[in-house]
């Protein structure tokens, strides 16, 4: 039987994919190729390589880019091809709400469980849902598998889920649930492969991408993170404000008249680096550009960022460890050296040279600090839990 799977990780930037060949639960799979589907100019584009650098997807559909159909058709049509057969094709969900932790194959039943949580997650729901529900409509026969955002955040116990909101609300699900978990999942295990016997380390994991969060990390599980009920909690994000007073919103609400859509744009598609710096939410454009928007917008990141993770050590009770990953953690020395210089009083010392380098120890000998890159791979994530649900029948 073909032994690989083709993982979807829909974020909010791109849809990114990996093909990776699987084996049992307990392995975390090696890629075989990896590309992206993206809508540009109002066309799907989609592209891969294989690992080893050949040369693998390059074509641009004709037709428009609001029907997902014809992409997710042609993508798996390239992968079956590729691989012969697949044995499933895996997603990342970003919510699964109070009901979902455990990766599931996915039903039609489970579908519209996982829309009903739309409204907790309007940015990312709908760009997972839209690739599912086109597969399952052109082969009812593949089988289609889920890996949640949230699951890896469910040993968070006590303060770390909980609002100070009136008890009630509790129960209805107002929560904190975390995010980027499939992210944190990987970090995990390839920290046991790099640091063998580092379990008992109290890190912090800084996901820097588009969206990004911070996990406190021990012994392999979650003890906090920064995102919350939603993904617009926490860090400075790409188009989201992260850490916001909600009497900003009663603000705009009463003296500007906000309904709730408005509130929405606002806060997850104008806000963060692209709201401060009126110009771009990728920060290699603004680490490239010389306006004070630009720097008051890398400022704000990196203070938020800083301030944030000594948070998360007071949540582990100190800092042993301190991890990059994500588009930014992994390719911007500039901001792991200013995150870095921040935390000094913790002993933080980025050794520059390492940095520049940007892969595994980036501290200098006299950090007290461990700090490290490590590149994150959700989809191979993805394809593990994906293959887990198919030995499991
Ligand atoms: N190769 C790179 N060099 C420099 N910056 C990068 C690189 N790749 C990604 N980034 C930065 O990372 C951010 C996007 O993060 P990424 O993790 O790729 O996005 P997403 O959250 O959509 O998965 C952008 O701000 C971008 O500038
Ligand atoms: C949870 C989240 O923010 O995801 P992404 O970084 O892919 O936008
Ligand atoms: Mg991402």
């Amino acid at each position: 039987m073909a032994d690989l799977v083709l993982s979807l990780n829909a974020g909010s930037s791109s849809v990114k994919f990996g093909l990776h060949r699987v084996s049992d639960a307990a392995t975390m799979p090696e890629a075989v190729a990896r590309g992206a589907v993206k809508a540009e100019a109002g066309a799907w584009r989609l592209s891969a390589e294989g690992s080893d650098g050949t040369p693998g997807l390059d074509e641009t559909l004709a037709g428009a880019s609001d029907d997902p159909a014809p992409a997710f058709a042609r993508l798996l049509a390239w992968a079956e091809e590729a691989s012969g057969g697949l044995i499933a094709v895996g997603h990342r969900v970003v919510h699964g709400g109070p009901d979902f932790a455990d990766p599931v194959r996915l039903t039609p039943a489970r579908i519209t469980a996982i829309d009903r949580l739309t409204p907790l997650a309007p940015l990312h729901q709908p760009r997972c849902l839209g690739p599912i529900r086109a597969l399952a409509a052109i082969r009812p026969d593949l089988r289609q598998t889920a890996s949640f955002d949230t699951a890896f955040h469910r040993t968070m116990t006590g303060p770390a889920t909980r609002y100070g909101l009136p008890r009630e609300l509790e129960a209805e699900g107002i929560r904190r649930y975390g995010f980027h978990g499939l992210s944190y999942d990987y970090v995990a295990h390839r920290l046991e492969a790099l640091e063998p016997g580092s379990r008992g380390l109290r890190t912090v994991v800084a996901h820097l991408g588009n969206g990004a969060s911070l996990c406190a990390l021990k012994d392999g599980r979650s003890v906090d993170t920064t995102m919350g009920f939603s993904v617009l909690d926490g860090l400075l994000m790409g188009t989201r404000p992260g850490t916001l007073d909600p009497g900003v919103l009663i603000y705009l609400m009463r003296e500007h008249g906000y309904g709730a859509d408005q509130l929405e744009e606002m806060l997850y598609h104008r806000s963060g680096l692209l709201g401060v710096s009126g110009r771009s939410s990728d920060m290699r454009e603004l680490l490239g550009h010389d306006s004070a928007g630009a720097r008051d917008a890398v400022d704000l990141f990196v203070h938020r960022a800083a301030q944030q993770i000594a948070v998360m050590a007071t949540s582990l009770a100190g800092l042993d460890r301190l991890v990059f990953t994500g588009g930014i953690g992994e390719h911007q020395p500039d901001i792991r050296a200013a995150i870095g210089r921040r935390l000094a009083f913790l002993g933080v010392v980025v050794d520059p040279a390492g940095n520049d380098v940007g892969d595994g120890r980036i501290s200098a000998d006299s950090s007290r600090v461990t700090v490290l890159v490590v590149p994150t791979d959700e989809e191979a994530v993805i394809a593990r839990d994906a293959a887990a649900v198919c030995h499991a029948g």
